[in-house]
């Protein structure tokens, strides 16, 4: 028993980094009266087990709704409109999100999937003490009896540093840091492989940001947990993330190593992004804002949806649009980056 278990953990530890999630092609529109809004069209992008991946943009580039999808959670006028979701199982074959019915949706999340949606503090449900809305979420999604569930409570309220008594409370007797703190336990109580949070840290003030900051890397080193982080706040990349998916008009134009991203951006969005950061400290510059308007997802500019804004943009820029691709080869020994643009491909005459 006890070597069977180390084996489990052992091939947990060496599966770190392979591949827990593939997003191929997505595609996720809302229909609307003037049209169908493509705000998700065409990401593929992978999820390695054990990483912090961060969902990089500006506001309506897409992030939610491309979160929403993987966890199977669009809603009318949101649909799937193409595209596969291939998750990797710890024990059984890869699997398609997009195919699964109802009932196996219901046991795959939770279990394998758990959602820290954006304002989480405020789905709790006031009426309810927090006990028996851990056990809602544990007894709707695992095959543990009442006693075994209550028995985790005080232990799950411990992995965010609140006290046992919590359990006990209601809602409205908890502060919004301490609030955020119990949903951030309930996403964890089924030790699911994939945590999904959506800014996790905005409307909270700057300390408890910091407080939820930490113990989300904490919660990942001790949980093993792979997590996905959705904000716009380039700062909590910068603390949190192992790697950045930076996304522009429905589409991911750059991923890469958080130190790449940061220090080398290679996507003329991505560079913007961080050269409208403010940098404490640092000399006084004009902030370098991104000229132009975010386009319409009723009607993507044509080639590089980026075309109309970039400051290289070429001919061919309008006409093509570039693949996401490997752009460096040798980063001291990070991974390359991949970006669509093409000053890095064939078309724009560069084929480094
Ligand atoms: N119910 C809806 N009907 C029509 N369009 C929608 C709907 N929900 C979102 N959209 C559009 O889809 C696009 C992407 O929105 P989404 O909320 O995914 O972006 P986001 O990057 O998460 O933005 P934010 O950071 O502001 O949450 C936007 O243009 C938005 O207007």
């Amino acid at each position: 028993m006890a070597n069977s278990l180390t084996q489990r953990t052992e091939e947990k530890q060496s599966a770190n980094g392979s591949s827990l999630l593939e997003i191929e092609d997505l595609k996720v529109y809302y229909d609307t009266i003037n049209g169908a809004a493509k705000a998700v069209d065409g990401v593929n992008l992978t999820v390695r087990r054990g990483e912090i991946l961060g969902i990089a943009g500006e506001s309506g580039c897409g992030k939610s709704t491309l979160t929403t999808a993987l966890l199977r959670l669009t809603q009318a006028p949101g649909y799937i409109a193409g595209g596969r979701i291939m998750f990797h199982r710890m024990d059984g074959d890869p699997i398609d999100l997009l195919k699964l019915s109802g009932e196996e949706l219901r046991k795959v999340r939770w279990r394998n999937l758990s959602y820290l949606p954006q304002g989480s503090m405020n789905t709790l449900n006031p009426v309810l003490r927090i006990k028996e809305q851990f056990l809602d979420v544990m007894l709707e999604h695992s095959d543990m009896s009442k006693r075994e569930a209550e028995k985790m409570i005080p232990n799950l309220l411990g992995q965010v540093n609140l006290e046992p008594y919590v359990a006990n409370m209601h809602p409205h007797e908890l502060s919004g840091g301490m609030k955020q703190r119990v949903t951030l336990a309930m996403a964890i109580a089924l030790n699911s492989d994939l945590m999904v949070a959506d800014e996790p840290t905005t409307a909270l003030d700057v300390h408890v940001q910091r407080v939820v900051i930490q113990m989300l890397a904490d919660l990942r080193d001790r949980l093993g947990m792979t997590m996905i982080v959705v904000t716009h706040d380039m700062a909590v990349h910068a603390e949190l993330a192992d790697r950045v998916a930076v996304m522009y008009a429905g589409d991911v134009v750059e991923v890469g190593d958080v130190r790449q991203i940061f220090k080398a951006p290679k996507h003329p969005y991505t560079q913007a992004l961080i050269n409208s950061i403010p940098r404490i400290g640092g000399e006084r510059v004009r902030l370098a804002g991104i000229t132009g308007n975010t386009p319409s997802p009723r009607n993507w500019p044509s080639g590089c949806r980026f075309h109309p804004r970039c400051p290289h943009a070429m001919p061919v820029c309008s006409e093509q649009a570039p693949a996401l691709l490997e752009v460096t080869k040798d980063l001291n020994g990070m991974q390359p980056p991949l970006a669509s643009c093409h000053l890095y491909t064939q078309a724009g005459g560069n084929d480094e």
